[in-house]
């Protein structure tokens, strides 16, 4: 029996990943919520031949209580795209309900900047004393399948078998693309200028969308095929499944540091996922002179980023 949940529901994201997520038969109840049109979101849903039982709620009335209870995986793609400073405050609340109604529950934050709102979940979660760093995930996978899906175009290969770690964090230059370790290496004729560009077109391709939907907003039907893809990698691992190995944002201890190399709270690396979550913080691999430079480029960012969030809930005097 697994419980999904998705916040932010009926958004651009939201709807198509909880369309996805209904078509798990891994998933058996799925909880929808957002603070307009879950009803109507949840009912359309509700009435596809998957096994997951559908229901969504609204604000008043405990709604939001009422779709976590119970809940196995919480995603969070609610928020606003492109406007600095609004998410902060959306997640936070949504980290407090998690933390009251589900504390237990793997939590996958979608909503931007992730740099920094995994730390603003990972600190609610500490006030309330129910921070456990093996359960919280930035989702990073958007990366990830934009590199697979470019290594696979330049390399004449299907996509879907092409595997590019992509790690660091999630806004343009902290995103960086291991493209030395790509599966499907690239051709010997691509130059550094090439390479170059490519690398700016994995660590920008946010802004790609954004321009051709010419106002419409961000991407959010690659993002909600990247999210179901991360989503299930996590419930297939907490099944028991081995060996399953993602790029997410997580926390990390002195060792992982160690192991990584880099002084920071977070980051997004190859993660080994298992029946509780993080399972594994593996490390960087051999890394080439150029990534070297790009994950030098990324940290300071990073950590800007990072004490951002950290310092939203710690300095902040609003009771959560
Ligand atoms: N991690 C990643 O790779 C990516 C992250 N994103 C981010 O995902 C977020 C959502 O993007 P879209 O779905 O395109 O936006 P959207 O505006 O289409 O949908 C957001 C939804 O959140 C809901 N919402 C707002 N406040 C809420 C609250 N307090 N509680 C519950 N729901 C609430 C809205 O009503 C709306 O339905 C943005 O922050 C965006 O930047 C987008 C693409 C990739
Ligand atoms: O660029 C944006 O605003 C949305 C995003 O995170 C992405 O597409 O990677």
């Amino acid at each position: 029996m697994v419980k999904a949940v998705v916040l932010g529901a009926a958004g651009g994201i939201g709807q198509p990943l909880a369309l996805l997520l209904k078509a798990n038969p891994a998933v058996t109840a799925l909880g929808l919520y957002d603070i307009v049109n879950t009803p109507g979101v949840a009912a359309d849903l509700s009435h596809i031949s998957t096994p997951a039982k559908v229901e969504g709620y609204l604000p008043p009335d405990d709604g939001l209580a009422k779709t976590l209870k119970g809940a196995d995986i919480v995603v969070i793609p609610a928020g606003v795209p492109r406007k600095p400073g609004i998410n902060a405050g959306i997640v936070r609340d949504l980290a407090t309900g998690i933390a009251k109604h589900s504390p237990k529950a793997f939590v996958l934050v979608i909503s931007n900047p992730v740099n920094s709102t995994v730390p603003i979940v990972a600190e609610v979660f500490k006030k309330h004393g129910v921070f456990d760093p093996k359960r919280l995930f930035g989702v990073t996978t958007l990366d990830v399948v934009r590199a697979s899906t470019f290594v696979g175009e330049i390399t004449k290969s299907d996509p879907t078998g092409v595997v590019v770690p992509v790690v660091g964090g999630h806004s343009g230059v902290t995103i960086v693309p291991l493209l030395s370790q790509s599966s499907h290496p690239l051709p010997s004729s691509f130059s550094a200028t090439d390479l170059d560009a490519l690398i700016n077109r994995i660590q920008f391709g946010g802004d790609e969308v954004v321009k051709a939907k010419d106002g419409a907003g961000s991407a959010t039907l690659s993002m909600a095929y990247a999210g179901a893809e991360f989503a299930s990698k996590v419930v297939r691992a907490v099944k028991g499944e081995q060996g399953i190995v993602a790029p997410t944002f997580v926390h990390l201890d002195a060792a992982a540091k160690k192991t990584l190399g880099v002084e920071l709270d977070f980051f997004s690396a190859k993660v080994e996922l298992g029946s509780r979550g993080v399972k594994t913080i593996l490390p960087l691999g051999e890394l080439t002179d150029k990534e070297k430079g790009l994950i030098a480029a990324a940290v300071p960012e990073l950590k800007t980023s990072i004490e951002k969030g950290e310092r939203f809930i710690t300095e902040s005097t609003q009771k959560l």
